[in-house]
């Protein structure tokens, strides 16, 4: 049964934060450890301690990091990432909030997204909160999640360039990409981070109050200060949605069964001059920089010429730099772009065994029901390799083992 998450963001939010918050709910350390370690052998310990936020009980994390690690650009996190011996969520929900980092720096210093140096704004510290929030969301099985507006704060906050207005030219940018609704908060001091808002904005697809659930558990992460005014926490509350039960508004089959629609944008170009011997490296380059699709359609062009239609999805942040892609990799002069509401039922991972090798599963259901299974491409192929079996035969292997473990 599908798991939601929501997170209240009332007193602001950080990467710590956060990750304490799942931590908290039941999310195990060593399993974060363990991503973290994937990524970055040896140079970051997650610690926790249980501390007061205005008399309440909260899990606070700390980051424990090699004193002087290297400068590392988007590039090379994206590769670090790439590289890791993560579940394939976990890897892709991380390489978006980098992702998403990478774009506001940028876009507030007028660099290159790939020469986004994460000093302050990343490094070790953030590999482990984004890494870290990232696998214990995957392992408490949350597939949908919402959050309430983010308190932002005022005032200003001390960075490598001195002091910067909050909320900050990123948290601004990032808040942006998506139209997430926000506020200033209470305080007058930064209470929303860069990384904060980006896991957010990577894990929630909606906002509010608390939605109807099943309730299941909750956490508390702390951040540093402990106000004397209200609880400086992230608080997470996990549950089974229970829309249809409760006969709310929302109470319709599909809206409690699929997430709401997310903004995405759609950008087309016609075109019939590019060499076709590329096309494969124009869709890689597009999926590289973070597209949700890349796809070709055959088509009969003015003056009976046939050419292609090149389409991509993407969200909003990653318009600029799939414009550039396009208008940099192909012949194109123009594009046509269009908002689209993408919908996607939630999804659930499990892991498999075919023989001695573990395959993990994509399961998305509709109205409880499991509606399909995909076993992990790249893992039924390693699967094959390391039974010495053909690819067809690990592949059919797969989906059994998925279905016996799963049954409708
Ligand atoms: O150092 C830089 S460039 C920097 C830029 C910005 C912008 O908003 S632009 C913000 N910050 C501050 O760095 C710390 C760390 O943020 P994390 O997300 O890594 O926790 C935070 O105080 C930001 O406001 C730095
Ligand atoms: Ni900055």
């Amino acid at each position: 049964m599908t798991t939601s998450a929501w997170f209240d963001c009332s007193s602001g939010a950080a990467g710590d934060m956060i990750l304490g918050a799942l931590l908290d709910a039941g999310a195990s350390v060593a399993a974060v450890q363990q991503a973290v370690d994937a990524v970055v052998p040896g140079s970051v310990t997650i610690r926790t301690e249980t501390v007061k936020r205005c008399g309440l009980s909260a899990t606070k994390v700390h980051v424990d990091t090699d004193p002087s690690p290297p400068h590392r650009t988007w590039h090379s996190i994206r590769a670090l990432l790439t590289e890791a011996a993560l579940p394939e969520p976990v890897r892709e929900r991380a390489q978006s909030v980098f992702s998403r980092l990478a774009h506001a720096e940028a876009a507030a210093h007028g660099t290159a997204v790939d020469d986004v140096h994460f000093h302050e704004v990343g490094a070790l510290d953030a590999i482990g909160d984004v890494v870290g929030a990232c696998m214990a969301h995957h392992e408490l099985g949350v597939s949908t999640a919402s959050s309430t507006p983010l308190a932002l704060g005022s005032g200003r906050a001390n960075s490598a360039h001195g002091g910067i207005p909050v909320p900050t030219p990123a948290v601004l940018r990032l808040l942006a990409a998506h139209g997430a609704p926000a506020r200033s908060g209470e305080f007058p001091f930064e209470m929303c981070t860069p990384t904060g808002a980006a896991l957010i904005l990577s894990m929630c697809s909606s906002w509010g109050g608390m939605p109807p659930l099943r309730i299941l558990g909750n956490g508390m992460g702390a951040g540093t200060r402990d106000l004397p005014e209200i609880p400086n926490v992230v608080r997470v509350v996990l549950g089974h949605p229970a829309a249809g039960e409760f006969g709310t508004a929302e109470s319709g089959a599909d809206e409690a069964d699929t997430p709401p629609a997310t903004d995405a944008v759609v950008v087309d170009a016609n075109i019939d001059d590019l060499d076709p011997r590329i096309w494969p490296h124009v869709l890689a380059r597009l999926m590289a920089v973070g597209a949700s699709d890349a796809w070709l359609t055959p088509i009969l062009m003015k003056k009976g010429r046939p050419a292609q239609t090149l389409s991509v999805l993407c969200p909003p942040h990653l318009l600029p730099a799939v414009r550039e892609t396009i208008v940099t990799e192909t012949s194109t002069i123009g594009t046509r772009e269009y908002h689209v509401g993408k919908r996607e039922l939630a999804r659930e991972f499990t892991t498999v065994m075919v023989g001695t090798a573990a395959v993990q599963v994509k399961i998305a259901r509709y109205r409880q029901r499991i509606v399909t299974a995909q076993p992990e491409y790249r893992d039924v192929v390693a699967a094959a390799e390391q039974l010495g079996i053909p690819v067809k035969t690990a592949l059919a292997r797969s989906i059994a083992a998925a279905e016996r473990m799963s049954p409708q």
